[in-house]
Parts: C-alpha cells; sequence; structure tokens
C-alpha cells in the first residue's frame, strides 16, 4: 500500500503550477483510459487539453477533481495532494464538467440563488453581492432578471460559469465549455475565458475542437487514446513541428532527387511539385542545388506545417475545425 501524501499548510515545491500530475492512470477493466499521464500545467495558464473524444480528457478532469479515483499515480492541484488535500484545495477550484441542472422558468438570478443557498459554507448575509459579482463577471448582469429558458446557448453556458464563481476561484477547470454551441457562443465563451485569464485565474479547459483552443490557449497538452502525445507552451507545441519546404515546379521528379540527395527528410510528391523537410538545410542552399541542375522553380516556400497538421501527425486523427 502507498503512503498517503499528508495536505500540506504552505505552498508546496512547485507550486508555480496549478495542476501537476505524475503517472496518472486509470483503468476499467483491462483497459486504459488514461494511461500514465503527467500533466504540468502552469499557474496563470489558459492550458488547452486537446484531443478527439474519447482519449481520456473527461476521465482525467474526473480524477483531478476527484469525482473519481485513479488506479495509479498522483495528483496535486495548487500544491495540494488530492484526493489527500481535497477539502483544502477544492474550495479555490471552479469546475464545470457536466454542468449544473437550471430552472428553466427560474431567471438567471434566482437560479443562482438557489445553487448559492444549496452551499452551507457560503454566508447568506453576502449572497446578493457574491450573486452580482458571478453575473457581472460573466456579462450577464443586466439580462440576469430574464428567464433561463429565454436566454441564448452561450448566455446558459455563461450562467453556468458563473455558478461555478459564485466565490474567488484561482483555478478554473472546464470540460469542453462550449460544446454544442452556435458560434456566437463559442464566441462569447471564448472571450469569458481571456476575461477570467486576464484578471490571473489558471484556466484549464478541454476540447476537440482545436480552433477554440488555438486562440484562447497559452499552453496545450495533446491526448490520444489516453496518453499525452504533446505538452507545453504554445509556441513550444509548434516548434516542435519541423518546417517543411515546397517547391513548385514541372520536373518534380528530377526536383525529388536533388532534394533527396541534399538531405532533405521525407521527400515526397505533392500537387504541381514536390516537398520534404529541410532538417537542418538552409533555403538558399535548396534553391541554389535546384537552379544549378536546371530545374525551373516557380515557386519556394518554408512553412511550419499548421497546428492541425500537427495534430493529425500526434493523434491520427483530424480534428474538426469548424468551431
Ligand atoms: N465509467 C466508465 N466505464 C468504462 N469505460 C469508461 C468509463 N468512462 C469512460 N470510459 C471510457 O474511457 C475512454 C475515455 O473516455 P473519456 O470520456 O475520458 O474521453 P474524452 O476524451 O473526454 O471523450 P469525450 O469528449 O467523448 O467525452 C473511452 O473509451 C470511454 O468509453
Amino acid at each position: 500500500m502507498t503512503r498517503p501524501v499528508e495536505p500540506q499548510p504552505s505552498p508546496a515545491p512547485g507550486s508555480d503550477l496549478a495542476i501537476a500530475t505524475r503517472g496518472l492512470t486509470k483503468r476499467f477493466g483491462a483497459r486504459a483510459a488514461v494511461d500514465g499521464l503527467d500533466l504540468l500545467v502552469p499557474r496563470g495558464s489558459v492550458y488547452g487539453f486537446l484531443g478527439p473524444n474519447g482519449s481520456g480528457k473527461t476521465t482525467t478532469i474526473r480524477m483531478l477533481l476527484g469525482l473519481v479515483r485513479p488506479s495509479a499515480g498522483t495528483s496535486t492541484l495548487l500544491g495540494q495532494p488530492v484526493p489527500q488535500g481535497a477539502q483544502l484545495v477544492l474550495p479555490r477550484v471552479g469546475s464545470l464538467v457536466e454542468g449544473p441542472a437550471f430552472h428553466p422558468y427560474l431567471s438567471g438570478r434566482a437560479n443562482l440563488q438557489r445553487l448559492d443557498a444549496a452551499d452551507l459554507t457560503a454566508d447568506a448575509r453576502d449572497s446578493r453581492q457574491r450573486i452580482d459579482a458571478a453575473l457581472d463577471r460573466v456579462g450577464l448582469l443586466a439580462t440576469a432578471g430574464k428567464r433561463y429558458r429565454a436566454y441564448s446557448l452561450g448566455m446558459r453556458q455563461r450562467l453556468a460559469i458563473a455558478a461555478a464563481l459564485l466565490v474567488p476561484r484561482e483555478l478554473l477547470v472546464l470540460d469542453e465549455p462550449t460544446n454544442g454551441l452556435d458560434p456566437q457562443g463559442t464566441r462569447e465563451v471564448r472571450h469569458l475565458v481571456a476575461s477570467l485569464a486576464s484578471d490571473g485565474t489558471t484556466v484549464f479547459v478541454s476540447s476537440h475542437l482545436l480552433s477554440e483552443v488555438e486562440q484562447m490557449c497559452t499552453h496545450l497538452g495533446v491526448m490520444s487514446d489516453g496518453r499525452l502525445v504533446a505538452q507545453g507552451s504554445s509556441t513550444e507545441v509548434r516548434g516542435g513541428a519541423a518546417p517543411v519546404a515546397r517547391i513548385l515546379t514541372e520536373q518534380p521528379t528530377v526536383a525529388a532527387r536533388i532534394l533527396t540527395e541534399l538531405g532533405l527528410v521525407g521527400v515526397e510528391a505533392v500537387p504541381g511539385g514536390v516537398r520534404g523537410t529541410p532538417d537542418g538545410i538552409a533555403p538558399e542552399k535548396i534553391v541554389a542545388a535546384l537552379v544549378e541542375s536546371g530545374v525551373g522553380v516557380k515557386e519556394f516556400t518554408v512553412s511550419s506545417p499548421s497546428l492541425e497538421d500537427l495534430f493529425v501527425s500526434l493523434t491520427g486523427e483530424g480534428f474538426d475545425v469548424s468551431g
């Protein structure tokens, strides 16, 4: 049996991390839904937890929040081990996993009042102030008197986030917050996440929609089949993708031979020409070699693959980029 880690009263080493896991694993029967995850989520980041459906994102979030017991591994939230220190840290963590059940015939404000009243740790005397602050934070103060059923999809999701903000939070964990939203609702949630992050709240947001994550995240973690296949700042993750040289020419066979002789990697034919990974070979050297061999170069470009190309190569699956 492993020794339980004691809750720590003061920030632990590594407290610059809002979330840290080591070997976090969840098995359902013989199958590992989450397999040996080492998450590193810096405080103050907006961390996009990306992966196709079924790759293990929700199971990971449920373990982080103490909703499901890991089969192996450890986690800390805001420097506290979970589940051991959960009672100390979870009040500082807001989450949106399945979303609260709202009453359609009550107003946004009345719905928050019900949730606030159910929180036995909250002082009832400050209820009005707390609810107004949460509504204001998500931009719903002016429409707080409208019935929930009259809210747009984006307003409903913002109200769900307001419910998570009834007490001040250092970390927000949002599971697919724009799932099922229309483009306007998606924009509203995206702006809200950006504005929460600008106040210093760390946001951990899962998504299978690349377009969402790309625009709002400072850091990315990419899941594929239960494993974390890439992690780091958005720049670092992008930097992991080698640039590709593309040459438009009417002599693709000769061009391909020259590129291969020069040492480019993965040289292949593309419509109208060839492409390959320069692997450190200077662009001017490539062009010079082609021209010296009499290859007519109509166009030459060196570019990094798009984030989508990268994810397809990491996960073997396409991402829905429609937003
Ligand atoms: N309670 C459970 N019992 C058995 N298998 C489960 C259970 N919960 C999840 N799984 C399986 O674990 C895998 C990961 O599921 P999970 O919901 O974590 O993925 P996800 O990345 O969040 O995908 P989605 O966006 O579709 O929810 C899936 O194959 C799922 O069927």
